[in-house]
Parts: structure tokens; C-alpha cells; sequence
């Protein structure tokens, strides 16, 4: 059973006590706020009502005087991101949610402080963006990108200990809070000071790289897929009709660029519009509630005189499956943010339980306010699935609903290695599609743990990986990821399933592939 949070003693973490520092975000004009008395959808909501409720996968701090000393000081530090960003992210929520955008979800399962680099958060861009671009040539549909980045630092575990030697242990909980070192496994509070500067570094670097010149080299010079590489037929063609496009972009980019030409100008706009102008979102799991507590930023509408509470360390954040009681502290602190807030699904949640959730969480009804991250495993979603749906559907709510086809479909290995087959995470994908489409409930997207870098932690993909490479270089700090051949290879694979092509009719003298008889081995 959860344990009632162990709360520090009233913690003034004057989060509703200095001055805004996103006060002229929604208007252009000076609102100095110092205390909120209105909550935006029960009264009796606050940045501190959650700390009555049950708390799971708590992290108790040892020195409450240190822990009160790092809360303060975030606190008092610049928000990570502007009341008017979250504004726009909510657009785009909304816009998901009625089918009129796909949204990729992604980055690391746990961000490490010494990833922190340009080369990481650059790939982890780049990779998002040439999956959306794969994917917008199939969806037709603008791709909406959020990273798993620039906060993802905290773990739910599910075991709080380990015994290594004979000896327990508290787990690794993410780099906001221990250290993989055995001898480092206190929660420490300068981690959260940490993790605040290790984010805001990260987010200025996603900035510097958000114009839409680094955009489109990114995306389109920086393909780094060799196309004649991959062991299907289909997909091999689907590949090179990639390429050509992207190349005729760039011809037409470098063209427009010289001439100032109308008609490329025009194609650029809608492949800039496609791809998204705006930087990416930022997202992580609200684990650590204290820590989300010191972030909240409160401004005044001031058209409507509501007081809105952001939550400025993110534009998205979400629930794990492990913390998403509706009695919890979890959901008590999301329910009164402003921010699109989310909330993982695993196979134990039924359909009232679900409407009841949306009803606490979206007591307006408001479309994308809340998105739904389904990881119910491959083998399970024909069955969890359509009653879900179905209940949503009757209550009015309309979500964003997103496929996590990673976290239902973990396995280890004999050795004793966390990983994922590429087969059942493309197959809970496609059966997930399909069931959104037979119940008239378009999917809206995916969320995916992934990466730019070459890793071997996931196994299967286009040159397929086995269990016995994973040694080669497994460097998550927890859940396997998908390498960027596996993610593009994947984006590929969705791109052609949401086109609904059916390229064997093209490609009558072509061998069937294997891609169209068993998802996620194409080839093999
Ligand atoms: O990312 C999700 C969870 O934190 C993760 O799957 C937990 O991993 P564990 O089962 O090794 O604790
Ligand atoms: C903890 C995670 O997933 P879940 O809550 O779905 O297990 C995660 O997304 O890293
Ligand atoms: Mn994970």
C-alpha cells in the first residue's frame, strides 16, 4: 500500500510568493501576483494539496533540511519554460486529439547528467525529426514532436531495493536522485539543483538549434540511413522514396535560398509547417512531486481573470503507470496544472476506473487536455484495448491518445540483460492502429524510448540485432532503447501503415515481404 507522503514540514517554497517571472507571457502586460486563491478546476486545489494524499514510489530524503535548501532554491530559479509555450503546446494537444496532428513522443527512458552533451541532444533532435519527417510522408498529417528531454532524470522502479552481494540496496532511481554507484544510493537534494541546471542546459541548447535553418539540416542533411541496408524489399523502396524526397527538398531549400523563388518558398512553408516550427516540447515523468511542487509558476489570465498554474519545468507532463491512483498524490498534483498532462495505461486499468479519471483530470472537457499513453504489451491489446476506448468514447472525453509500445513489451534475457524485441513493439503498434480505426478513434501518436546513438539494447530491426550483441553497447540507465537505425526503420514501418499503401500492388514482380506477414521482421 502507498504510504501518506512523508512531507517535509510546511515547505513555504514561495512558488505563489515572488514575482512572476512568466507574468507578461500571456498578454504583453505586467501582472505581479502574490498569492493564488482561485484554482482553475476545484477549489480546494493547491501546488500542495498532494502532499494528503498517498504517495507511491516516494523518495524519502534522509536530511529534510538539505531537501527544504533545494527546494527553496528552485523555487526562486527561472522558469525552464514560458506560460506562453505551454499555451501553444496545449494547441497542439488539442489539435492531436481531434485528428489533426500525429504526435512523436520519445527520447531516453532515463537522461543521464554526463549525456548532457551537444553531440546527445542534438541526435536525440535529429532523430526526432527525421521520424517525423518519414512519418509525415505517410500521415500527411503535421508531426508534432515531444522529447522525453531536458528533465526525464527521475525512476519508478519496481523493486525499491537490490541485493547485490548479499547486501540491500535502495535501486537507482535516475540521476535527480542517486547515483548507479552502489555507494551513492541516498537520495541526495543537490541532485535536484542538479537536475534544474543539467535541463535548463539542455533546453537553451534545444533552443539554439530550434531555427528552422538547423531545422531543416538536421533533419534532411543528416540522414544518416543507408537505405540500400535494409533487408525488405518495401521497405527498401519506401527508403529511397524518402531519400529522393528529402533530397528534393534540399535542391529546393538551397534553390530558394539563391533566388528568393515563390514556388519553393511555398513548398518550404508547408514542409516547415509540416515538420513544426516550433522547438520541440519538453516532457518527463512527474515522479518526484516536491521537486514539481517548487517548479509551479502561477499567472493570471488576464481576459478571464483565472489564475493558471504552470508547472515550468516542462510543457508536457505525465503520470507513470505505477503512480496513476486516483486517489494519489500523482494525480492530485497534475489535475490542477495548466500544462497537457498525461497518464500512462498498462493492462490492470478498467474502463470505469478510466472515465473516472478523466472526469478529475478534464473536468472541462477539453480536447488533448489529457493524453493517454497506452502500453498494454502485444498480446494484449486486441483484448484491453476496445473497452477503453469504447468508455472514453460514451463519456465525452476527447484525449490524445499515444501507443507506448515499449514498456508492455519488456523481457530479460538468460543472462540477465532488460530488453525489447523490435517485432512486439512494431506489432503492438500496428494492432493498436488498427483497433484505433475499427472503433473511429484515429491513434494520435506514439511514445517511444529511443535514441540517436548507436546502441544494442533493443533486439530485432532492420539488420536484425540478437541477443548475444547486446554486450556491444547497452548503455541505458534503465529501459532499452531503440538505436537510430531501429527508430528510423520503425518510422518507416509506421509511415507505410498510416499511408495505408499497399505497395505490393506496385511491386506485383516483388517477393511478398516478410514485413507484411510478421511486423517488425521484415526480410527474416
Ligand atoms: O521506465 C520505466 C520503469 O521505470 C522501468 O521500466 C522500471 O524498470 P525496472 O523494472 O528495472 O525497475
Ligand atoms: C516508467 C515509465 O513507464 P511506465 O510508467 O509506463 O511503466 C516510463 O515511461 O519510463
Ligand atoms: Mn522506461
Amino acid at each position: 500500500m502507498p504510504a501518506i507522503h512523508n512531507a517535509p514540514p510546511k515547505l513555504d517554497l514561495g512558488h505563489m510568493a515572488f514575482e512572476l517571472s512568466t507574468k507578461k507571457a500571456l498578454s504583453g502586460q505586467q501582472h505581479s501576483q502574490k498569492t493564488q486563491t482561485t484554482a482553475p478546476t476545484e477549489t480546494d486545489w493547491h501546488p500542495t494539496s498532494w502532499r494528503s494524499k498517498p504517495v507511491t514510489q516516494d523518495i524519502v530524503y534522509p536530511d529534510q533540511g538539505a531537501l527544504f535548501k533545494a527546494l527553496s532554491k528552485i523555487s526562486h530559479l527561472p522558469s525552464l519554460v514560458s506560460a506562453g509555450e505551454i499555451e501553444r503546446a496545449r494547441e497542439d494537444y488539442a489539435r492531436g486529439a481531434r485528428g489533426e496532428a500525429f504526435f512523436l513522443h520519445g527520447g531516453d527512458c532515463a537522461e543521464a547528467f554526463n549525456e548532457c552533451t551537444e553531440d546527445h541532444i542534438s541526435a536525440q533532435l535529429r532523430i526526432l525529426l527525421q521520424m517525423s519527417f518519414i512519418i509525415f510522408m505517410g500521415a500527411k498529417t503535421p508531426v508534432v514532436r515531444v522529447g522525453r528531454i531536458a528533465g526525464q532524470y527521475a525512476k519508478p522502479r519496481s523493486k525499491l531495493t537490490e541485493v547485490v552481494d548479499g547486501k540491500e540496496y535502495p535501486s537507482f532511481r535516475g540521476d535527480s536522485v542517486n547515483g548507479m554507484d552502489l555507494t551513492d544510493r541516498q537520495p541526495d537534494p543537490d541532485r535536484l539543483v542538479s537536475a534544474y541546471f543539467h535541463s535548463s542546459t539542455t533546453i537553451n541548447y534545444l533552443r539554439s538549434l530550434s531555427s528552422e535553418q538547423q531545422l531543416l539540416d538536421a533533419a534532411i542533411k543528416e540522414l544518416d540511413f543507408d537505405a540500400d541496408s535494409i533487408d525488405s524489399e518495401i521497405l527498401r523502396v519506401k527508403a529511397h522514396q524518402v531519400h529522393s524526397r528529402i533530397e528534393d527538398a534540399l535542391l529546393l531549400y538551397a534553390s530558394s535560398a539563391r533566388n528568393g523563388d515563390k514556388a519553393s518558398s511555398r513548398t518550404l512553408d508547408h514542409l516547415s509547417r509540416a515538420m513544426g516550427s516550433e522547438m520541440l516540447w519538453t516532457s518527463h515523468e512527474a515522479l518526484n512531486l516536491s521537486l514539481e511542487e517548487a517548479s509551479v509558476r502561477s499567472v493570471v489570465d488576464p481576459v478571464t481573470g483565472a489564475t493558471h498554474h504552470y508547472d515550468s519545468s516542462a510543457h508536457m507532463i505525465w503520470t507513470g503507470e505505477r503512480t496513476r491512483q486516483l486517489e494519489g498524490g500523482h494525480i492530485e498534483f497534475m489535475r490542477g496544472l495548466r500544462n497537457p498532462i498525461g497518464c500512462k495505461i498498462g493492462p490492470t486499468m478498467q474502463p470505469d476506473e478510466l472515465v473516472a479519471l478523466l472526469n478529475k483530470l478534464d473536468p472541462d472537457y477539453q480536447d488533448g487536455r489529457v493524453t493517454l499513453i497506452t502500453r498494454l504489451g502485444v498480446d494484449k491489446v486486441d483484448r484491453f484495448l476496445p473497452p477503453l476506448i469504447d468508455a472514453v468514447q460514451a463519456s465525452g472525453h476527447r484525449p490524445l491518445w499515444l501507443c507506448d509500445p515499449c514498456h508492455g513489451n519488456g523481457k530479460t534475457t538468460a543472462t540477465g540483460i532488460k530488453t525489447r524485441d523490435f517485432a512486439d513493439i512494431f506489432g503492438e503498434i500496428e494492432k493498436s492502429i488498427s483497433v484505433h480505426n475499427a472503433m473511429h478513434n484515429p491513434l494520435g501518436g506514439l511514445h517511444l524510448e529511443l535514441t540517436g546513438d548507436k546502441v544494442t539494447e533493443c533486439t530485432g530491426g532492420c539488420i536484425p540485432l540478437g541477443e548475444d550483441q547486446l554486450g556491444s553497447a547497452y548503455k541505458t540507465l534503465c529501459d532499452p532503447r531503440l538505436s537510430a537505425e531501429q527508430s528510423l526503420h520503425l518510422a518507416l514501418l509506421v509511415s507505410r501503415r498510416l499511408e495505408g499503401d499497399n505497395l505490393h500492388a506496385h511491386l506485383s514482380s516483388a517477393p511478398v515481404s516478410a514485413a507484411s506477414s510478421a511486423p517488425g521482421s521484415p526480410g527474416k
